[in-house]
């Protein structure tokens, strides 16, 4: 351990970021979760087991029929994302690929999908291989250039995807100039942006124009990885009336069981995601000072391409963070297999740290020419940096980085 590193001042941390947004945490904790909802008057959710609910005649019931088309468990979570996200309404589906394919069946044979050109590889593969053959056309551009996006954009674009950061290469998206641009040529495009990474704390797509935002509630809304699950939110009343149309029609819900844990995890969603922020850029720091590390890309870096967008746009950074080791495959490897702490892993936003290589894990279903052309090489290394002590998360890069590149005798 550096004996030099010192924790990060909070001050210095945020400065030059947007403010928080008002009563966050107020409403994560209360809002969908007022205790006068049940009999019992109980303070924290009932998770609410049953398939079908007793009706009084046919058709005349309390609010519930069946478990698919509503459940009391999913609307506690559902109402507290909504509040979270700055929306009117948020729906749940069983992941955060439910939540992509069920937002990509509100298109119709024909209609053109434009999506980031980096994006999860899952999502890639959705557009590319199952989208596509079903009728929907799929192109993709850097919409770090706006005027990309601009220029991709066709008479039949219904549907503009965009993901920010980027998963995994941390390119960073201008959320209202995309919005604005997709809206001037065509205002019936839908913009959906993933808002996985930065979580509703340090990023509300919401307010800079788009009109859906969706997570992988797996990482860090739920923040304990313990459920895979999805999350839609909207202020639009069609939107949300064709979307919880299809979260029924579809069917990809989730557990009552699984929403009652994100539920719970949503409520300390602003305390993890500042310790994420905070071990993050030490992290970051430490790496972009390290002689064995070729570039570290994260946005909480003035050294990010789009530094001032991040900025502009979010209240703060998550804990992930791309970089390249200097070397070969053969360095990486040897540094993700030291690690000690860190545990490889696919997936992120949890509490605990996890590195992955996202050639050969995360993004392996990216045709291997489109990873190269994304940066996605043999020595990039994906961390999700998680809430465990700042000094022992450097030591471990520390000490991983030493058995990658052993000093010579
Ligand atoms: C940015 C992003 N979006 C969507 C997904 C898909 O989510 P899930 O695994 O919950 O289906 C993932 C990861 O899987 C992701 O990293
Ligand atoms: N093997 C999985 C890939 C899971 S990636 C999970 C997460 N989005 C991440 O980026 O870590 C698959 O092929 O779907």
């Amino acid at each position: 351990m550096d004996q030099n590193h010192k924790p990060e001042q909070q001050s210095d941390l945020y400065a030059g970021f947007r403010e928080p947004y008002k009563s966050f945490a107020t409403d994560a904790i209360h809002v969908g979760q007022e205790p006068e909802q049940w009999k019992s008057m109980a303070v924290v959710p009932p998770i609410s087991l049953s398939t079908t609910f007793k009706q009084f005649g046919p058709g005349n019931h309390a609010g519930y029929e069946y478990s698919r088309s509503g459940n009391p468990s999913r609307d506690c979570l559902e109402k507290a994302v909504a509040a979270v996200d700055g929306a009117k309404y948020c729906i749940a589906v069983a992941s955060g690929l439910a939540a992509t394919v069920t937002i990509t069946h509100m298109l119709k044979v024909g209609d053109g999908i434009l999506c980031m050109d980096d994006v999860y590889g899952g999502t890639n593969r959705y557009f590319q291989k199952i989208a596509s053959q079903t009728g929907t056309e799929v192109s993709f551009a850097d919409f770090t250039k706006p005027e990309l996006l601009k220029a991709a954009l066709k008479p039949n674009t219904k549907l503009v995807w965009i993901e920010t950061p980027t998963n995994p290469t941390m390119k960073v998206v201008d959320i209202k100039a995309c919005s604005d641009l997709a809206h001037e040529f065509n205002k019936d495009i839908v913009v959906v942006v993933d808002n996985t990474f930065m979580s509703a704390y340090f990023q509300r797509p919401l307010a800079f124009g788009a009109d859906i935002c969706m997570y992988s509630a797996t990482k860090y809304m739920n923040g304990h990885s313990d459920v895979v699950m999805g999350l839609a939110s909207t202020n639009r009343d069609d939107l949300f009336e064709r979307l919880s149309y299809l979260q029924n029609a579809l069917g990809c819900v989730p557990s009552p069981f699984d929403c009652f844990l994100c539920n719970r995890g949503l409520k300390t969603l602003h305390l993890r995601m500042e310790c994420h922020f905070k071990n993050g850029m030490a992290a970051a720091k430490f790496l972009e000072a390290d002689p064995r590390v070729e570039k570290v890309i994260f946005p909480g870096l003035s050294s990010h391409p789009q530094h001032e967008v991040v900025k502009k746009q979010c209240t703060g950074c998550p804990g992930m963070i791309t970089f390249y080791i200097k070397g070969k495959l053969e360095h990486a490897s040897a540094f993700l297999s030291n690690l000690k702490l860190f545990a490889i892993a696919e997936s992120l936003g949890g509490y605990e740290s996890l590195a992955e290589h996202p050639a050969i894990m995360t993004h392996a279903s990216v045709p291997e020419n489109e990873r190269t052309a994304l940066g996605i090489s043999d020595t990039l290394i994906r961390l999700s940096v998680g809430l465990e002590n700042e000094a022992d998360i450097i030591q471990d890069l520390e000490q991983a980085l030493a058995a990658a590149h052993p000093k010579k005798k």
